[in-house]
């Protein structure tokens, strides 16, 4: 039995990420929990003749949706509007994401979670950090999901080299992956196969793909033009996460050969040689591919670290600086300026 709980499931990501849970054969139940709608969209996916049963939750029954959860995913919050930066949704998305947290330590402690809302790079130090003032955290099971960032990363790379690219932009993260954080400067796509982007320089179009990378999100917030942000790509995103987290927890065989997820160091086994890696002692948090088992994160891979070009270090560092305030925001949230 592997219950998966969606906190904001009838949002904009909200939907069409349980429409691909529904089709996932490990789930046996798919819980949908939002403040309005839920009732609608979770009868509208019960009649899907797939292995899982699909039930509805409002906001008097958050106990119902959470008791039981394996996987408890959280796309609850709000988007952006042109103009706006993550960190600009900080103020409403920290309390809905601190209210989801605590609720899913106190109904579903053992639950491993994975966090969408937005700043992901504020939201996840606000999850691990109420968790632990209730006694209930549990390093490895808590996670940012960053797969949006490696998504685009395998598109734009193959939209660059060109038509007559015999690569396969369904299967790039052998290739490339995507490290450091989930906004702007803090996303860092790295290269697995040097060559790669040796050719992007060759072709003088590496520095337009970075920027498109660290700014993807932009480019649908712009074209939505007031109606939110990237919902779709990242329902498509948030279901290659989760159905990896489920893989593991079932003992499948992973289809990736990268993992990338933002996650807490001092919760990990080699978190320290990250930090040491980094050049960072103090950074708690970042973006990196994980080992995964029994669908929580047991180490991290840190040999993308090892192969580092010049141009990939500078990104990094850039990164770390404007992670560290991130992270401190979200600390700060919940334990207080003065404890800090
Ligand atoms: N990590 C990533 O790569 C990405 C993150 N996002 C983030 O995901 C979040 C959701 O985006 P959309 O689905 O487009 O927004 P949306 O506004 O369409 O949906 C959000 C849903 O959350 C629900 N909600 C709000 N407060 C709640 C609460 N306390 N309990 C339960 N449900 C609650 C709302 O009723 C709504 O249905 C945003 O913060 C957005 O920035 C979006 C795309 C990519
Ligand atoms: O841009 C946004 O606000 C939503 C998001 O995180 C993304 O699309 O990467």
């Amino acid at each position: 039995m592997t219950k998966v709980t969606i906190l904001g499931a009838s949002g904009g990501v909200g939907q069409p990420l349980s429409l691909l849970l529904k089709l996932s054969p490990y789930i046996t139940e798919l819980s949908l929990y939002d403040l309005r709608n839920v009732e609608g969209v979770s009868k509208d996916l019960s009649h899907i003749n797939t292995n899982s049963k699909c039930t509805g939750h409002g906001e008097i029954d958050i106990e119902k949706a959470l008791k039981g959860a394996n996987l408890v995913i959280i796309p609850a919050g709000v988007p952006r509007r042109p103009g706006m930066s993550r960190d600009d949704l900080f103020k409403i998305n920290a309390k809905i994401v601190k209210s989801l947290v605590s609720y899913t330590g106190k109904f579903a402690p053992g639950a491993r979670i994975l966090i969408i809302s937005n700043p992901v790079n504020s939201m996840v130090p606000i999850a691990v950090e109420q968790l632990k003032l209730m006694g209930k955290f549990q390093p490895g099971n808590v996670v940012g999901v960053t797969m949006l960032d490696l998504v685009r990363a395998e598109t734009f790379v193959v939209d660059f080299l060109g038509e007559d690219s015999t690569l396969d932009k369904t299967k790039m993260d052998k290739d490339i992956t995507v490290i450091g954080g989930h906004s702007g400067n803090t996303i860092v796509p790295v290269f697995l196969n040097k060559k790669l982007g040796e050719t992007l320089k060759m072709k003088k179009c590496y520095d337009e793909f970075i920027h498109r990378v660290q700014f993807g999100g932009d480019e649908v917030v712009k074209a939505k033009d007031g109606a939110g942000s990237a919902t779709l790509s990242m329902a498509l995103a948030g279901y290659k996460f989760a159905e990896e987290i489920l893989r593991s927890l079932h003992k499948a065989k992973s289809t990736m050969t990268t993992i990338p997820a933002f996650v807490y160091l001092p919760g990990i086994s080699n978190g320290k040689e990250v930090q040491e890696k980094v050049g960072n002692k103090n950074l708690e948090y970042i973006a990196l591919p994980v080992n995964l088992v029994y669908g929580s994160v047991a180490s991290i891979d840190t040999t993308v670290l090892d192969n580092l070009t010049s141009e990939e270090t500078k990104l990094l560092n850039i990164a770390v600086k404007e992670l560290i305030g991130n992270i401190d925001k979200g600390k700060k949230f919940i334990i207080g300026a003065s404890k800090l």
